[in-house]
């Protein structure tokens, strides 16, 4: 078997407070291909972002990350230098943010920025990296392309923004691509086209891809895979069809009940609310992190919670069915 591009192992992330350790992220793992589209659905404050920002090497000074394993095509991550990880960034993994006016320099024009992308990085002429410019913005479906490189980004549209972030991301072929909630900012249906761009390049270069988003809709169009985050735990790992159709841990289950069934999701279906609140992530955690929620909680929630691994679908619960058929007898 072919060793994962990227893989994770008991990622830990700690944040000194004034009012204790917040343990935003509490041990964490997940593999991913080449090739493949990884979503990372839960929550806001489950550890989402975070997590994307400990694989890029960009958490603040603040933050301590440990990890038994955190390794990208076979080098670890925790370990490696600053002037390793300026490396890696912009050539072989790139992320792309929620609003592209953080990463685009509003002084410079966008063919000046996708070029210095490439020449920062490969042995390339200028011509070459605007070639290459031209080609990528063609590929992420903007017109006019050549005439685009001269304009600034404050002359174009939040659509087209997004559109060069993703081009500049992909200048230097990235072979891991991390999009945090990339298209927040834009309406519905350029989000759909975006992410679905996204994902159609990620097969046909060959990336991985994770991507960060609330709408399930999207989801269940382009993941490969599905990691359901809750208070900075992995609760539910698997493959797509095994999260929609068979969803084991009661938070996932949760989440897919809050919205429509048929065909599974509509397109901009947002994660639903559950009632109760998220414990709080200061100090550690007693047992599972969802029992204060959970329907099905019981004393042994407060214990040792086994990880339940059936292939590649994993999830954390003291049932060994996260209490799927409970529940369905309770909708009859
Ligand atoms: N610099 C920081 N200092 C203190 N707490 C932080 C800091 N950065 C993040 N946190 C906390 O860590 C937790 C995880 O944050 P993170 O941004 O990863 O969540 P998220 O799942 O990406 O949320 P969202 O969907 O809203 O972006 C949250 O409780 C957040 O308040």
């Amino acid at each position: 078997m072919t060793e994962p591009l990227l893989s994770v192992r008991n990622l830990r992330l700690d944040i000194p407070t004034g009012g204790g350790t917040l343990h935003a992220v509490r041990g964490i793992d997940f593999d991913l291909n080449r090739g493949e589209t990884l979503c990372i659905v839960g929550e806001s404050g489950s550890g989402k972002s975070l997590t994307s920002l400990a694989l890029m090497g960009l958490l603040g000074k603040s933050i301590n990350r440990r990890a038994d394993r955190m390794t990208f095509d076979g080098t670890e991550l925790t370990t490696a230098s600053q002037s390793q990880m300026r490396k890696l960034r912009g050539a072989r993994m790139a992320m792309i943010f929620q609003e592209p006016m953080t990463s685009l320099n509003p002084a410079y024009t966008i063919g000046d920025q996708l070029a210095e992308a490439l020449l920062l990085h490969r042995k390339v002429s200028r011509q070459q990296a605007r070639d290459r410019a031209i080609e990528l913005l063609e590929k992420v479906g903007i017109t006019a392309a050549e005439s685009r490189l001269s304009q600034y980004p404050h002359q174009l549209s939040g659509g087209l923004r997004q559109r060069v972030m993703i081009a500049m991301a992909l200048m230097c072929e990235p072979e891991l691509i991390i999009a945090d909630e990339p298209t927040t900012a834009l309406d519905v249906t350029i989000q759909a086209q975006i992410l679905r761009l996204l994902h159609d390049l990620g097969r046909e270069m060959n990336m991985a891809v994770i991507l960060i988003t609330h709408d399930l809709g999207v989801v269940a169009r382009v993941a490969d895979k599905v990691a359901v985050m809750y208070a900075g735990e992995l609760v539910e790992t698997g493959p797509v069809a095994d999260i929609f159709n068979a969803p084991s841990h009661p938070y996932t289950r949760g989440l897919l009940r809050c919205i429509p069934l048929p065909g599974k999701t509509d397109r901009g279906a947002k994660l639903g609310t559950i009632p109760g609140i998220v414990p709080s992530l200061v100090g550690e955690v007693e047992g599972c992190v969802f029992r204060t929620r959970c329907p099905h909680a019981v004393a042994e929630c407060r214990g040792d919670i086994p990880k339940r691994e059936d292939g590649n679908h994993a999830f954390r619960c003291i049932f060994p069915d996260g209490k799927r058929h409970s529940e369905k007898e309770l909708t009859v």
